[in-house]
């Protein structure tokens, strides 16, 4: 049978990545996905900005929205401090089974949490099952059309505190109008732009940083 994309994905990674060494899992998929094959991974340019401002929060708990094959989960975990928590929510069952191998190799599986299911479903029962209140970071990079009622659902639910910062892939291309608008327009939140490109290609793309003002 056809391997699927996302199982070459892993394949080069086990190929070409030494275990244990996350940055070489993120440059083993970069490669792959620059040379061999495209897949929709927030990719180095994009990356080397939201490293910049993981490392700035420093969060302790941060919730990833979209894991697809784990490639920005592995980016962020790596930056974390010891006793942070990293909480990742994918729908997609066969992505999942993946990221978890991508995951492993890259050695951060006590750090991270993949949950399976709908952000819809698992937002409100979040605080209960992971003993988690609120969230220092959230990265969302899944479903564009999800993202402006998740982030209404994140703040009903009590998990977004003064000063928390949520950072969206993809607000140019796909594009994730209403959640621009929103974050933007809002007196609850100061947003900040950073343009870069769709990953792997010239098309323009960008990361939106809002800060939760409570
Ligand atoms: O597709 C599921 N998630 C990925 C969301 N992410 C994206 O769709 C995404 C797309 C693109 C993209 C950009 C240009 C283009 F021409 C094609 C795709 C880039 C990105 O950086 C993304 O992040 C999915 C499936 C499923 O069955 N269940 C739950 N989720
Ligand atoms: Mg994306």
């Amino acid at each position: 049978t056809q391997s699927t994309r996302p199982q070459r994905l892993l394949s080069a990674v086990q190929k070409n990545a030494t275990r244990g060494n996350p940055r070489s899992v993120v440059r083993a998929i970069d490669e792959f996905c620059r040379h061999k094959e495209w897949a929709m991974n927030v990719g180095d340019e994009k990356g080397c900005i939201l490293d910049s401002i993981v490392s700035e929060v420093n969060p302790v708990t941060v919730l990833e929205l979209g894991t697809y094959c784990g490639y920005s989960t592995v980016r962020i975990a790596s930056l974390l401090p010891p006793n942070a928590k990293l909480i990742t929510l994918e729908f997609n069952p066969d992505f999942a089974a993946i990221a978890r191998q991508v995951i492993a190799w890259a050695g951060l599986q006590d750090k991270v949490q993949l949950v399976e299911g709908s952000s819809g479903d698992w937002i409100p029962k979040i605080q209960e099952q992971f003993g988690i209140n609120t969230f220092d970071l959230v990265f969302l990079d899944h479903w564009k059309d999800r993202y402006l009622p998740d982030t209404k659902l994140m703040e009903k639910c009590g998990l977004l505190r003064k000063g928390s910062v949520l950072v969206a892939d993809n607000v140019i291309c796909p594009g994730t109008p209403d959640y621009l608008e929103y974050v933007r327009s809002s007196p609850c939140y100061k947003s900040q732009y950073f343009i870069s490109h769709l990953e792997y290609t010239k098309a323009e793309d960008g990361l939106e940083k809002s800060v939760f003002l409570g």
